[in-house]
Formats: structure tokens, sequence, C-alpha cells
């Protein structure tokens, strides 16, 4: 089942044209007709008010034309009134300058409204996109990148459409029509003119595709760049902790030294560009002013006539040199742009919603999987999970232990669906959790409490109710309760109330852990997943937490990943892994009096010194 994630109707009139435009294919977003088409979009106006204002700056060179034409009659002869004459020339040239200004107004108010309207809007989609990519998407990316593309890869592309629009618009629509008007004054010199330009053209077609190689080099390393400090950032205590600052500016430095080596080179290439297209305008008005020169002297052309071609050739000009700046901005606009909407294009292989939902007086809890391999994509040829079979009776405890890397985590991911298994099948009540609705499943059917707690900046109250949203005040209450949190966040002078801090930096270890058992429980899942819930606490808070887990797992199918086999002894059943494969299964004692590599594990943590928790030998 491949999904594509709603998009909002607003912003389908911009986005299909442009994501079409960038990625050369269809954008995949809903098409003409869509209630966001009936009305008239903003840039549509501004091209139009864009056209007006260079179709009138056409006019302009004519008019100056004959301006000449009546000076240059008033320099030879005194006779007549040269006011009278100018008078309504001068005034239908005001005219014109007036309505240029205005029009010139319009559509760069229109124009600034589109973009920004398109920025957010490209952004909105893409970080929906990116929120619901698959989680092996992530092990691949580093958040540094995927934010980097949120922010300047979008304002580049931004940047770059406004400019072509405002710019580039107004001057190929004045180089066209002025191409018109040179054709209509002189077609040998116009011929002439154009038997150049395409030459022109072809060269800076050529150096034009370097450069767009160039700039996508140049930005991927920018996002590199950012990546490094995104994770130093993100992970200051660990840098602190490990005296690391020295080399995390040194690796910041050389990734940013090397993406201004790229950005100098794309400048350099930029430079040249538009330094050989500036020579070569130039000459082309050097040489219309020696041909046109000729011409006026074998009377072929009035003076006025040529004044009229200079200043149109002078529009070309500028407007070339304009497109040659345009240009640059382009080709960084036009990577930004694929960089943006290839993400919006990948298709989830899991989507977040869709499929069959369990009535919740039918749901058990049993969980079974089935001969299930597991390689994770972005390892596709190493087997984590190799022929694995295990069943989660309902409201029974299970505990995965064994060595470090055997994939016990992994069994975890694949029963939250973070991922599907390779081969065989993960069932919930003896449904295919590949026909289930992912969004049921995670939200109201399994709870997952990690060794590393994740709680976000807001309050402990809204922490709390992430677990479910339109959860009452009493039910957060009873949660926290529940998981042995209620009373030291009474005892905050805040309550319910206190901020956390970023990520929970203002609370213990211990703290974190019991809102994220009570940010569980308030679901009231019938699956619980205890990923080392407890191996990262000292021994008082981890009485306190594995005494609320003890709570929560009554009456719950719930399966334990351990490293520290005291915490599951009481397991109904405790499953002992070792590279991807199940070793042993049974209870405690049954393993104990079996004395294998359980019974060795129990041993070897016994004989541990006091405080080493982690500690798992190798077999
Ligand atoms: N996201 C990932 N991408 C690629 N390989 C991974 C990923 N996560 C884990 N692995 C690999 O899969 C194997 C099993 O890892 P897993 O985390 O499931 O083991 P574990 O038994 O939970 O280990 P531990 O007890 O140390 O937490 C390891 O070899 C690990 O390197």
């Amino acid at each position: 089942t491949r999904v594509k994630p709603p998009l909002p109707a607003a912003s389908i009139l911009p986005l299909q044209h442009v994501g079409s435009l960038i990625s050369g294919r269809d954008s995949g977003l809903p098409g003409p007709g869509s209630p966001a088409t009936a009305a008239p979009a903003p840039n549509v106006y501004g091209r139009q008010l864009a056209l007006g204002s260079a179709l009138v700056n056409v006019q302009i060179p004519l008019l100056l034309g004959q301006f000449v034409e009546i000076v240059g009659k008033y320099t030879h002869d005194h006779l007549g009134n040269f006011m009278m004459e100018a008078r309504s020339l001068g005034l239908h040239l005001l005219t014109l300058y007036t309505v240029q200004g205005v029009l010139t107004f319009g559509y760069l108010v229109l124009l600034s409204r589109l973009g920004e309207r398109i920025a957010k809007d490209i952004r909105q989609q893409l970080f929906g996109c990116l929120l619901r990519q698959d989680i092996g998407f992530f092990d691949t990316k580093k958040t540094g990148q995927l934010v980097a593309r949120l922010t300047a890869d979008v304002q580049e592309f931004k940047s770059s459409f406004k400019l072509v629009i405002s710019q580039g618009l107004r001057s190929c629509t004045q180089m066209a029509g002025c191409l018109v008007s040179l054709s209509v004054l002189s077609p040998r010199l116009t011929v002439i003119l154009l038997m150049v330009t395409p030459a022109l053209v072809g060269a800076g077609s050529l150096l034009g595709a370097l450069l767009r190689k160039l700039s996508r080099q140049a930005q991927e390393q920018i996002s590199k760049a950012t990546g490094v400090a995104d994770e130093a950032l993100g992970n200051v205590r660990t840098v602190r902790a490990f005296a690391m600052e020295p080399q995390e500016e040194q690796h910041y430095g050389e990734e940013l030294e090397k993406s201004c080596e790229l950005s100098e080179k794309l400048g350099r290439g930029i430079a040249i560009f538009q330094g050989l297209s500036n020579i070569a305008l130039n000459c082309m008005v050097l040489g219309t002013l020696f041909i046109g020169g000729t011409l006026v002297a074998g009377q072929e052309l009035s003076g006025g006539d040529l004044m009229s071609f200079l200043v149109a050739s002078q529009t070309v000009q500028r407007s070339m040199a304009n497109l040659s700046v345009l240009f640059g901005q382009v080709v960084r606009g036009l990577s930004a742009g694929a960089r943006v909407f290839e993400y919006m294009a990948v298709i989830p292989d899991i989507p977040l919603q869709g499929g069959h939902c369990i009535p919740h007086t039918e749901l058990q809890g049993a969980v079974s999987f089935h001969n299930v391999c597991f390689s994770y994509p972005s390892r596709p040829g190493f087997p984590v999970l190799k022929n694995f079979n295990l069943r989660l009776p309902p409201g029974k405890i299970v505990a995965l232990v064994g060595l470090s890397g055997g994939g016990k985590s992994t069994v975890a991911a694949l029963l939250e669906r973070f991922y599907d298994p390779t081969e065989g099948t993960v069932c919930l009540d003896g449904q295919d959790l590949r026909n289930l609705d992912p969004s049921w499943l995670r939200g109201e059917v399994i709870g997952f409490i990690s060794q590393e707690p994740v709680l976000f900046g807001t309050t402990i109250m809204e922490n709390i109710r992430l677990g479910k949203l339109d959860a009452s005040d009493e039910e957060v209450y009873a949660a926290a309760q529940e998981a042995n949190a209620h009373n030291f966040i009474c005892s905050f002078p805040e309550g319910y109330d206190t901020v956390v801090g970023e990520r929970g930096v203002t609370l213990s270890g211990g703290q974190k852990q019991r809102l994220a058992i009570a940010r569980a429980l308030i679901k009231q899942p019938k699956v619980l997943i205890l990923d080392e819930a407890t191996s990262a606490l000292d021994g008082e808070s981890e009485r306190v937490v594995q005494e609320a887990l003890d709570r929560a797992s009554s009456g719950r199918t719930v399966l334990v990943i351990a490293h520290r086999l005291s915490t599951v002894r009481a397991a109904h059943q405790i499953v002992v892994m070792s590279k991807g494969c199940i070793k042993e299964i049974g209870t405690h004692s049954e393993l104990m009096r079996r004395g294998g590599l359980y019974a060795e594990l129990v041993r070897s943590q016994t004989l541990m010194p006091p405080g080493y928790k982690n500690y798992n030998p190798r077999f």
C-alpha cells in the first residue's frame, strides 16, 4: 500500500506547476478541477502585471526616437515651437513612465506575497512528508541535512522563483519586444544581431550545465556541515562530558572549509560567466553602433531611428545582463528545488494510516512472530533476525535477554511496525500487522517505554497527554499515579504546569522515565514494550520505576528487553537471544536448571562488582 499524504488545498496550484517543473515529472498532486483551482492565483495577476510593465518598456525607445527626431529638427532650423511639438510626446512618455511604475509596484507586491506563500506551503508539505517517512529513511539521513532542506533550500528556491518572475519574465519580454522594434527599425542590423545571439546562448548553456553541477555539490556540502553542527549542539551534554569541543569545532571547521572551497569555485564560475557575457554584450553594442553609423552615413537610417535602435539595443543589453545575473541564482534555485521535491516525491513503504482496526472488545493482545527474517534497509546484506519464531500470550510477560547486538530491540521495532520483516509475519491476534492500521496500532494498542525517554519542551501535563491527545485532566492524573509520578509532580511549585525544558533536561532520569511510563499508560495499551526501561537508573530510582512498571504490566501483554536479569526473574517466559536466533526459552527456574546460556549469564552478573550493570559476557 503506497499512500500519498493529503495536501493543503490552498497550496495546490502553485506547487503543482512548480513541482513538475523542477522534478521533471508529475508531482502527484491533485490536478485541475480541484477546489483550489477555482480562484485565479495571484501569480496569474503577477505575471500579467509583469508582462504589462515590460510591454510598456518596449514602447519607450520608439517614443524616445521620435523625441530625438524633434530635437534634431530644431538643431538645424529654428522654425516653429519646440515646446508645442514636444509637449504631447513628453506627456505620452510621462504617462508611460507612470504606468510602468505602477505596474512594477503591483507585480512586485503580488510576487512577494506569492513567493512567501509558496515557501510556506513547500515547508509545510515537506515537513509533513518527512514526518511520514519510514523509520528506515531516517537511519541513513542526518537531522541537520533534513532541517537544511526545510530552511536553506526552500529559501534559495523561493528567492530564485521570485527573481525568475520579477526579472526573468520582464527581461525576456522586453528582449522579445525590443527585437520586434529593432527589426522594424532596421532589418539588416537585426539579422546581424540574431546571428550572433544563438552562438552566445549556446556557450552560456554549456557553462551553465557545469555551474549547476557545482552548485549541487556546494549545497550538499553545506548540508553536511550543518549536520555536524546540529549533531554537536543536539548532543551538547555528551560533547561536554567527553571534552569533545575542540574535535567538534575542528570537524565542523573541516566541513565548512570544504563547503567554502566549493562555493568559492562556484562563485568563480559565475564570475567567469558574467565577465564573458558582459564582454560579449558590450561588443554587440559597439558593433551595432559601428554598423548603424555606416547605415546613417549612407542615408539608409535616420538619426532618430538609430537613436531608437540604440535605446532598444541598450534595453536588450540590460535584459541580457539581468538574465546573466539571474542565471547564477536560477542555477542555485533549481538545484535547491530539486532537492526539496526529491524528498516530497519519496513515498513511504509503511503508511501512517490505513488498514483494519480490531474492535476494542475483541482485542486480546496476543502477539506472534512467524519465521521472521529481517535486515535493516540501511544494511540489506546483514541479517539481524533469522527465522525468528515467538509467541507473546495475552496478559503474560515475556522477557528478551541475551548478548548485546543479538537483535532484542529489533524485535520490539518490528512489533511497533517501524520496519516490516524481510520474510515472515508479525501478527496481533492472528492478523498480520501489514493489514492493520499502523496509527491505531501505535496510538492505541502498543505502549513503548525505552531506556532514553524523550520528553518535549512543554508542560508535564502536555507531555503525558501526548499519549492520548483527547485525555481529560483526570485521566492524566490517573496515569501519573499509576506511573508513581503524581507525588513528585505535585512537589513542584507549578505541579502539572511545570515546563520540563528541552528534551526534559530539568528532570532526573527516574522522573523522566516515570513521565514516559505515564505517557504510555494513559492510552491503556493492551501490549507494553519495555526496552531496557530501568537500565539507566540508579538503585532508588530503579526501585520506584520498577514498582510502576510492575503495576503497569499486570493484565497486559508485555515484552521486556533487559540486560539486568534480576529485573526479569518474575517473567512468565524468558527468551535468550544470540545473533538473531532464540537459543533458550523457559521460566527463570527452568533455565537455571538447564544450566545453559541463561544460567551462565546470571552467574556472571551475580559475580559482577556492584554498580556494574550492563556487563554482557561474550559467548
Ligand atoms: N537502525 C539500524 N540500522 C542498521 N543496523 C542496525 C540498526 N539498529 C540495529 N542494527 C544492528 O542490528 C543488530 C541488532 O541490534 P539490536 O539493537 O536489535 O540488538 P540488541 O540485542 O537490542 O542490542 P543491545 O542489547 O546492545 O541493545 C546489531 O548488529 C546492530 O548493529
